[in-house]
This record gives C-alpha cells, structure tokens and sequence, in this order.
C-alpha cells in the first residue's frame, strides 16, 4: 500500500518543520515529514541550541570579571552541563513532534530516500507518494579528514562537544572555522587547556581579516595555544574506546603536527561538514550520491515536484537561512499548488545572494552581514571602506575593558552597504540593523536620520557615518 501526501519533507530538521509547514498553512493539503533520527534535527540538539547555552556563562562570567562591584567565581560546570541539557531536552523530540501534528503535519520516523519522481521509500518498506512535492532537508554531517590514525583515534566530532558530559583536561581541537573556535571558547571557559590546530594562516577565513585575528589573539590570551599553519600530520591512539556521545574516547591521545607533537586527551576534528545525501536515492533521479543538491532561487531542484532546503543545498549552511529558505519553498509549493504564480519578492530566496547575516559567539563575538571587503572587490563592485575602533559611550559602560571594530563596505556607485562587521563583546544584537541597511539598500545619506540611542553600543553607526563624511 502507498501512503499519499501532498508534500513529503525528508529531514526534520529546521529547514525541513519550516518548509512543511508553510507548505500547507491555511490549506487542506497534507504533508509528512520523514525523519531517522530526531525532529529538530542537528540544530535543536547536537549544534546551535546546545553551544549557544555552553557559551554564554563564559559570556556573563567576563562581563562580570570587567566590572567592579560584581563577585564572580569560577563557572559551576554541572549547572550549566543540566542547562544545555534542558535546552536539548535530553534529545526528547516529543514536542517537536506534538509542533509538527499540531500543524497538521504527519510524522513518519525513518530513513527516506527517494526511488522515482514524487515517491519515497522508508526504512526499505513503507512506500509514500507525493501528489505535488517532495522537499530534502536532510542537513549536513561533520567530515573527519583521512589523516592517518585520526579515526581509529575515534576523535569528537561537535555531537560530542556539544553534548560532553565531561570535560578532557587537555584537549586538540582541530581547524580553524565557526565550529573550532567556538568549541575552543567553551573548552577553555571550563578548565581545559586547547590546542588549536589550524590549517590555514587565520582564523575564520570567511570573515573580514581582523574578526580572525581578534578572536585568535583573545583565544591566547585566555590561555589557548593557537597554532596556525599548522598541519596534522598523523594521530595515534592506542586505547581508543567507544565510550558514547560526550566521554573522553578512550586514553591519551599523541597528534603529529608540523609544529611538534602533542600529547592530549581527546580531540575534536571540526574540520568542516558534507551533504548528507550519501544515502539518499539521488542517482534514481539522475542526481549525485552524497553530493549537495544545487537549486534555482525558487529552491527547486528539479522539475516543479524536487526542492531543497537548509544545508543540503550549499547555499547559506545556517540555521536561520534555513528556515528562511523553508519559507520562501513552501511559499512556492503553496502558490504552485494553488495555481496562483510566483510574482512578487517572496517566492525568490535572494538573500543568499550576498546578503547573508552570521555571528560567531566567541569573546570577542563576530558578528556580519553581506560581503566582506574582498569578496565585494572579487564580484566587482568598486567600494569604499570605512573600519573603527568600537569605542563609544554605550560600549564603555558595558564594561570596563571594552574594546571591538567595526567596518562598513560601501558601493561607490548606488552609496549603499553591501557589508558590515562587528567585533567586540555582545555585538551580536547590532547586525540586524545592518542586515536591514543592506537588504534595503538604504542610501547611507538616509541612514543618517536613523538616529542612535544615547548610551548604547548602536553608536557606533554614528561614528561610522561621520568616519566616511
Ligand atoms: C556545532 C554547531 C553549531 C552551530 N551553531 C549555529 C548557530 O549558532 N547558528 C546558526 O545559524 N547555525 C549554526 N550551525 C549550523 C546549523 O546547525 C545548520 O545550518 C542547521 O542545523 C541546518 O538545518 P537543516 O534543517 O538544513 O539540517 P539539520 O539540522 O542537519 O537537519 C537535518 C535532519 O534530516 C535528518 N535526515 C538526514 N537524512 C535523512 C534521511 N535520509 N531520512 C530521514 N531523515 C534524515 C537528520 O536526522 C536531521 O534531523 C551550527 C552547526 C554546528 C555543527
Ligand atoms: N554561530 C554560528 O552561526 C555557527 C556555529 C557553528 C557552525 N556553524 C556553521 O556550521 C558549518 C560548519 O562549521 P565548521 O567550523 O565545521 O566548518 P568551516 O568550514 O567554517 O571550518 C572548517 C575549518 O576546518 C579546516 N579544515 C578543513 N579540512 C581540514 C583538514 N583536512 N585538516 C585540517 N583542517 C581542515 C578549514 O581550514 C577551516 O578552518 C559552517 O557553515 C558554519 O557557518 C555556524
């Protein structure tokens, strides 16, 4: 027998609940979402959710540090091991699950793949049949590198950093991106001693350079050893034990890097991720196995029935662009259904066209939207650059050690931001203003009647308007 839906979604992760849902809102169309392991997916329990609330006690604990009058002791680790947990629900999907029916969609628990235009099998078994779409959101996976011993070593992988339950007294981690620098803030906030291995010669190479080089140099001086330019050569470990998600891996661990060898107790590969599509019956319809699935800016990948959403499709691998890719494709799916035609902004995901907002919560946090300075130069506008000092009065009384960079990228031709960065403590809060400033295209001559409020870090869109006068 074949179960009929109007839409199946496989992957239950943000993109995937988002895409379903605003496929049928407000509709009597049906839809499933296929799901093999929680509903939440990657960001609810093993990603965003659980690093976010690993960091920000290490947050609260420096601000408390650079002010006077505020007692602050060391970071009671347990406490904040049962918080995460209470934000991962003890990767209890249940209530992901009630969001889904409550929504009118019907979850089925299993691994999808697809075997045919609109059909998908699950568990091998259960045939299910789309009458109009099939969406993929099946997300990405952490990729450990082929260098030798490193996964006999059974290294962590950030399901395990973010779900420790202990913490390993030296640790390794390896590369230098989002992942690795996060994990290595959280680490360090609790007591181990980090060895950051990166490959590269910066930190956090999609940024601008300077974010890259602030993070590095507060990593150090809270007591990580950073090496950069620094190859991983081999690993060896000889008691590696599979002793579950979040405990140390077995005994030490000896790591030949080109800048010595280093003994620790347990690694952390963070070296990047790749599609989860390996097993996904892509080559049934004519596409790669276990590569990304490209889409137009409608987010469909093949004919009006195929779509991707989320990491699976490359574009803009982050939670919130996700979910606003889900949006504009069940916008699409609902419109299509409906007859109605795709006209007007909303059923177009432009966004990831160069206007994409990110932070990276480290101390000092990153924070930026658009094109950094050079990837502006490479797509050929001709800019013009304004960079300060983060120093104005909101910021000096948020803490007495303040300090950060801002920088605009300006296109000469239209006067409008293509990109913006902040550096500094808390600046993650100040990138939405941003963010409208360039989707908007707003002239910076307009912005200047956008006026700041007095004391506040936002100030510093002031300073930057009168550093380009
Ligand atoms: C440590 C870490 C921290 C991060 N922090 C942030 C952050 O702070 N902010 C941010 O914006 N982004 C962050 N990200 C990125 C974010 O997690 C991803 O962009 C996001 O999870 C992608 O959502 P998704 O729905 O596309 O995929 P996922 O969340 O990966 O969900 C995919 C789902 O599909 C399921 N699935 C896969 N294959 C199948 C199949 N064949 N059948 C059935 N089910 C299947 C999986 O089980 C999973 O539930 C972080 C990533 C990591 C690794
Ligand atoms: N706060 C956030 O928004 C947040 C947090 C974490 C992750 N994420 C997202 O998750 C995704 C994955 O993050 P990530 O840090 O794993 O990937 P990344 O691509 O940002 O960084 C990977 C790092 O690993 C290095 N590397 C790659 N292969 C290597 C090898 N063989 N040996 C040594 N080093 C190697 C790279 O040079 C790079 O420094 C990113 O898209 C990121 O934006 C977002």
């Amino acid at each position: 027998m074949t179960d009929e839906f109007d839409v199946i979604v496989i992957g239950g992760g943000p993109a995937g609940e988002n895409a379903a849902a605003y496929a049928i809102a407000g509709s009597n169309r049906t839809a499933a979402i296929v799901e093999h392991e929680l509903v939440g997916g990657e960001c609810s329990y093993w990603a965003c959710m659980p690093s976010k609330a690993l960091l920000r006690p290490g947050q609260v604990l420096e601000a408390a540090d650079a002010l006077p009058g505020i007692p602050a002791g060391p970071l009671d680790v347990d406490a904040i091991l049962k918080r995460r947990d209470s934000f991962t629900h003890n990767h209890d999907d249940s209530s992901q699950v009630d969001w889904a029916t409550s929504a009118g969609i019907t979850v089925i628990k299993g691994h999808g793949v697809i075997d045919g235009e609109r059909a998908v099998t699950v568990d091998g078994t259960r045939k299910l049949r789309a009458r109009q779409a099939v969406v993929l959101a099946t997300g990405t996976t952490a990729t450990v590198p082929k260098t030798p011993g490193l996964r006999e070593a059974l290294p962590w992988t950030s399901r395990d950093a973010t779900n420790l339950h202990e913490v390993p007294s030296r640790v390794a981690v390896i590369g230098g991106g989002v992942v690795a620098t996060e994990c290595a803030t959280w680490l360090s906030s609790f007591g181990a001693h980090v060895t950051l291995l990166v490959r590269g010669d910066a930190l956090l190479k999609s940024a601008e350079p300077f974010a890259g080089t602030m993070v590095a140099e507060a990593l150090g001086a809270r007591g990580v050893d950073v090496r950069l330019s620094t190859a991983v050569n081999s690993v060896s470990r000889p008691d590696a034990k599979d002793t579950g998600e979040g405990h140390i891996h077995g005994g030490p661990v000896s790591i030949e890097t080109s800048s010595g060898v280093i003994e620790v107790d347990e690694v952390i590969v963070a070296a990047g991720r790749g599609p989860t599509s390996a097993d996904l019956g892509l080559s049934v319809i004519g596409l790669e196995d276990g590569k990304y699935v490209t889409t137009d800016d409608h987010l469909c990948a093949q004919g009006e029935w195929l779509y991707a959403v989320g990491d699976i499709n490359g574009r803009s691998p982050l939670t919130h662009m996700g979910k606003y890719q889900a949006r504009v494709c069940g916008d699409v799916i609902a419109a299509r259904a409906e007859s109605r035609g795709l006209r007007g902004p909303r059923y177009t995901a432009s966004a990831d066209n160069g206007q994409v907002p990110q932070v990276v919560f480290t101390s000092p946090e990153i924070a930026w939207v658009g094109r950094t300075e050079k990837k502006a130069r490479d797509d050929g506008y001709d800019v013009e650059v304004v960079e300060i000092e983060l120093a104005v009065a909101g910021s000096s009384l948020l803490r007495d050690d303040y300090s950060g960079r801002a920088k605009l990228v300006i296109d000469k031709a239209t006067d409008v931001i293509l990109g913006a960065t902040f550096a500094g403590p808390e600046v993650s809060e100040l990138v939405h203003a941003a963010t409208i400033a360039v989707v908007g295209a707003v002239p910076l001559e307009t912005l200047w009647h956008a006026v700041p409020s007095y004391p506040t870090v936002s100030e510093v869109w002031l300073r930057l308007l009168e550093a380009r006068r």
